[in-house]
């Protein structure tokens, strides 16, 4: 299990990583979107990829040895418009897969959309007047943006979705932090972490996984990939169930040129030792 101290820069676990390549014939690469390949901005229909991100991420899903998953707390069909290349999509934080065409959808949070649909409605309606809120609807769960609110305003935000989440969500939704941002989602044991889990169970015995990602709900994955693999934590060396860490999304750029080059010819050389 992993245990929470403060991520090290990478460069202080690129040893350990060459190591865990070498020793492995596949490498499953799972990324959170913001924060991760697309820096954050006031706008969530703005944010997109890095350039660099961009091409790195085609660069490794071109390789037969690497299988990349996106997982992101956006709608699936949102984020696999803002970046091309791999197989797998989990969005949703991981209520919906799309999984080589092959999509799923948590039975769950299915049957609860008609309701997160309501509050959402609502919200538009009770939080209209508060300066630059925005209500983002992504059918299995909502988000309520404050970023650009007034830092006064804030407070009222909360206090009106914690009332129209108890009112009409009847305990089956409820309410999580994010980067400014208040996530409403079913009330279901189920999250970044179970999705990466999953991805993880369908791949080769020797696989290492890595995780990438900024925010909390992306704890979790950490959690699953530590200590076979690595979870990389972008921002600052506060506690976390990763155990690296790299600055921003142009450090994760560099960290992917890396694993395009170097770590693939890492997984190449033990295959071919193997096969001797
Ligand atoms: O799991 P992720 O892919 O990181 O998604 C988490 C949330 O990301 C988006 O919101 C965040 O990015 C916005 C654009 O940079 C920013 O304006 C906002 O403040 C951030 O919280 C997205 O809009 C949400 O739906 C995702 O849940």
């Amino acid at each position: 299990m992993a245990t929470e101290t403060p991520p090290r820069p990478i460069d202080q676990a690129r040893s350990q990583i060459r190591s865990a390549l070498a020793d492995s014939s596949q490498l499953l690469l799972c990324l959170d979107f913001d924060g991760t390949l697309a820096p954050i901005v006031e706008q969530p229909d703005e944010a997109e990829a890095t350039t660099a991100n961009e091409n790195a991420v085609a660069t490794l899903a071109a390789e037969p040895d690497v299988s990349i998953a996106i997982v992101s707390g956006r709608a699936l069909a949102d984020v696999r418009d803002r970046i091309d290349g791999p197989d797998i999509y989990a969005g949703n934080h991981g209520l919906e897969f799309d999984r080589n065409g092959s999509i799923a959808v948590h039975p769950v949070a299915r049957k609860r959309a008609g309701r997160l649909e309501e509050v959402c409605a609502t919200l538009e309606t009770v939080l209209g007047s508060v300066p630059n809120c925005r209500i983002e609807n992504k059918r299995l769960t909502g988000t309520v943006h404050f970023r650009s609110v007034p830092p006064a305003a804030r407070p009222i935000v909360r206090r009106r979705t914690e009332s129209i989440v108890d009112r009409f969500g009847d305990g089956a939704l409820e309410i999580s932090d994010g980067k400014c941002i208040l996530e409403i989602e079913p009330t279901v044991q189920w999250g970044k972490g179970d999705a990466v889990e999953l991805i993880a169970s369908a791949m080769p015995g020797e696989t290492v996984p890595l995780y990438i990602g900024d925010d909390v709900t992306d704890e979790s994955a950490f959690g699953v990939v530590e200590p076979q693999g690595f979870g990389v934590r972008v921002g600052d060396d506060g506690e976390s169930a990763a155990s690296c860490r790299v600055d921003s999304p142009d450090e994760v750029a560099s960290f992917l040129d890396w694993l395009g080059s170097t770590g693939v010819e890492l997984l190449e050389a033990d295959s071919t030792q193997r096969l001797h």
